[in-house]
């Protein structure tokens, strides 16, 4: 990943993320998920999006930064589809369990990945050499994750850490070899009209000098599928079992939403309107 992230800047922005749905390179500091908190994310990204892997949007445009000995991202390509293409198949087997956890069919969330929008992010973490640390240097601002799942690889430098909002206190999830965070995102809250929380989490910057690579894959869903609770009560599993009849009547915490309305108002609240405008701010 590293090769990825140390192309000159002008390489990297020959395929840059123009949206939400598209995929690409994303400059350090595009990002500010803690929104309240305001100041940019110390990170910049490539995100792997459906149309870098199934040629679903039929684009002509290759949307992969070009490969050659010299650059050595020989083979990236290949190797970021076949990772982000397992994610999806760990993504759905969750999904199933989860499913079957709740006590519906294995098979409930089929419709809900059925062509959906996942991003795969490659995220580089790095403090600014140039600048003294500084206690709040945040890598990742304090945020949910918007889909159903996040599967969170990490690196060994640590700094992921979870909002205890018994205590306020923040939880280190350390670096485990061979194992993956899994995420409970907003949609499965809303699903479950908040019996799921998705935890509050954000990344610490590394210090000056030291580089955290992640890989979150986020199960973003299908952009059409209305995303509502599921009626809880006794009656609960029948009804999703036969799909028919009126619901029980529950107190709904949220109200339905479509899963890429619901992830497009997200991505927007949290990007930055472009990197340039922060350098000014944070040459000092
Ligand atoms: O890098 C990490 O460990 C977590 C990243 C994360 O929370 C996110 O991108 O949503
Ligand atoms: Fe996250």
């Amino acid at each position: 990943m590293d090769k990825v992230f140390s192309q000159p800047e002008s390489f990297k922005k020959t395929t840059p993320k123009i949206d939400h749905v598209h995929g690409g390179y994303e400059t350090f500091q595009r990002y500010s998920l803690d929104v309240a908190r305001g100041k940019p994310d110390l990170n910049e990204g490539f995100c792997i999006a459906p149309e870098f892997v199934d040629d679903r949007e039929k684009d002509t445009r290759d949307p992969w930064p070009m490969e050659t000995e010299d650059n050595g991202l020989v083979g990236f390509k290949e190797t970021a589809r076949e990772y982000y293409r397992k994610a999806d198949e760990l993504g759905r087997f969750i999904g199933g369990l989860i499913a079957e956890g709740l006590g519906l069919p294995s098979g409930y969330f089929e419709e809900y990945f059925e062509k959906q929008m996942s991003h795969c992010r490659l995220i580089h973490y790095y403090g600014q050499e140039s600048r003294k640390e500084q206690e709040d240097d945040i890598g990742a601002g304090l945020h949910t994750d918007w889909g159903l799942i996040t599967i969170l690889y990490q690196d060994s430098v640590g700094g992921l850490e979870v909002l205890d909002k018994e205590t306020g206190n923040f939880i280190t999830v350390p670096p485990t070899d061979g194992a993956y965070v899994i995420n409970c995102g907003d949609l499965l809250s809303r699903f479950t009209n908040g019996v799921y929380t998705s935890a509050q989490h954000r990344v610490k910057a590394p210090p000056p000098g030291v580089h955290r690579y992640s890989i979150p894959y986020f199960c973003d869903g299908n952009p059409s599928y209305l995303v509502d609770v599921l009626p809880l009560g006794a009656e609960w599993k029948e009804w999703v079992e036969g799909r028919r009849g009126k619901a029980p009547e529950v107190e709904k915490h949220y109200q339905p939403i479509k899963a890429g309305v619901y992830f497009e108002g997200k991505w927007k609240e949290s990007t930055l309107p472009s990197s340039e405008t922060h350098a000014s701010s944070i040459a000092v």
